[in-house]
């Protein structure tokens, strides 16, 4: 670690040697339920649980050191199996926990199809905002994956968001499965209005409403 806090390791780029993606138009999304193995979830059930656990914790300084040198040994292990965003476990796992996507909150989709979707989503103490409430940019985070994810279940394409508008109607709290309902607006062209809502119980946490637009082949 350098004097300024930045890392002297390399960042992690992923980069690909052959580009048979162009920009962000994938005809195949490239999903997989094997990649990683059979254990692979678990693994990423273990990096969840070290990223609550790492935010809840007050360590001593001898425990610092020791956590700073098995983490260096760790990331070793990592880089040496370092891959492209496209082939990666890592978001492409269609039967994990939000695709074993840690960097979105876990969520697990009981239904899925092209008028819309319905997950339950379990914010954690990685997602605190303040006094036990989830913080609003994790809700964001967990509200454009899904819509991103109805958009595409619903066009066949690949698409981003143009806009997306949330609401915070109450608290959201942590440790708490809420569910997520979206739902397609309505279609014109290549633009997909989309909207949904994140509840506990009956309760309304948070709704969004957002427009997605489907690529054009060699977009970005
Ligand atoms: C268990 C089962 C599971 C199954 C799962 C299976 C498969 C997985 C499927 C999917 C994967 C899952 C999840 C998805 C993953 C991630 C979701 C997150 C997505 C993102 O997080 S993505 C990052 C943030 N996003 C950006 O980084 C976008 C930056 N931006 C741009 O790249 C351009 O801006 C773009 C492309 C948006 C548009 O650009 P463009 O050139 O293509 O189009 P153009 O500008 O012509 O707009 C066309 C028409 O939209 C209107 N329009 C545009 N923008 C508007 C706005 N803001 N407000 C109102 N209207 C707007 C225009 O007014 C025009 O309207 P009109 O045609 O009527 O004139």
């Amino acid at each position: 670690m350098s004097i300024d806090g930045t890392s002297e390791s390399a960042p992690v780029t992923g980069e690909r040697t052959e580009d048979a993606h162009e920009g962000g138009f994938r005809t195949d999304m490239m999903i997989s339920v094997d990649r990683g193995g059979p254990r692979y979830g678990e693994f990423i059930e273990k990096v969840r649980e070290f990223m609550d656990r790492a935010r809840a914790a007050f360590p001593s300084e001898e425990l610092v050191d020791e956590l700073i040198d098995e983490l260096t040994v760790v990331n070793a292990k990592l880089a040496a199996v370092e891959i492209n965003e496209w082939e990666s476990p890592s978001g492409t796992r269609i039967d994990l926990p939000a695709r074993g996507n840690i960097t979105l909150p876990p969520y697990l989709v009981d239904k899925a199809g092209d008028d819309g979707v319905q997950a339950r989503v379990t914010f954690t103490r990685f997602h605190l905002g303040g006094n036990n409430a989830a913080h609003g940019g994790f809700i964001c985070t967990a509200f454009d994956d899904l819509l991103g994810m109805t958009s595409a279940l619903a066009t066949g394409k690949v698409t981003r968001t143009a806009y997306l508008t949330v609401n915070y109607r109450s608290i959201t709290p942590l440790n708490t499965e809420l569910t997520v309902s979206t739902s397609i607006v309505r279609l014109e062209g290549r633009k997909i209005f989309v909207a949904a809502t994140m509840k506990d119980g009956e309760r309304l946490c948070a709704e969004a409403d957002g427009l997605f637009i489907a690529l054009n082949p060699g977009q970005p």
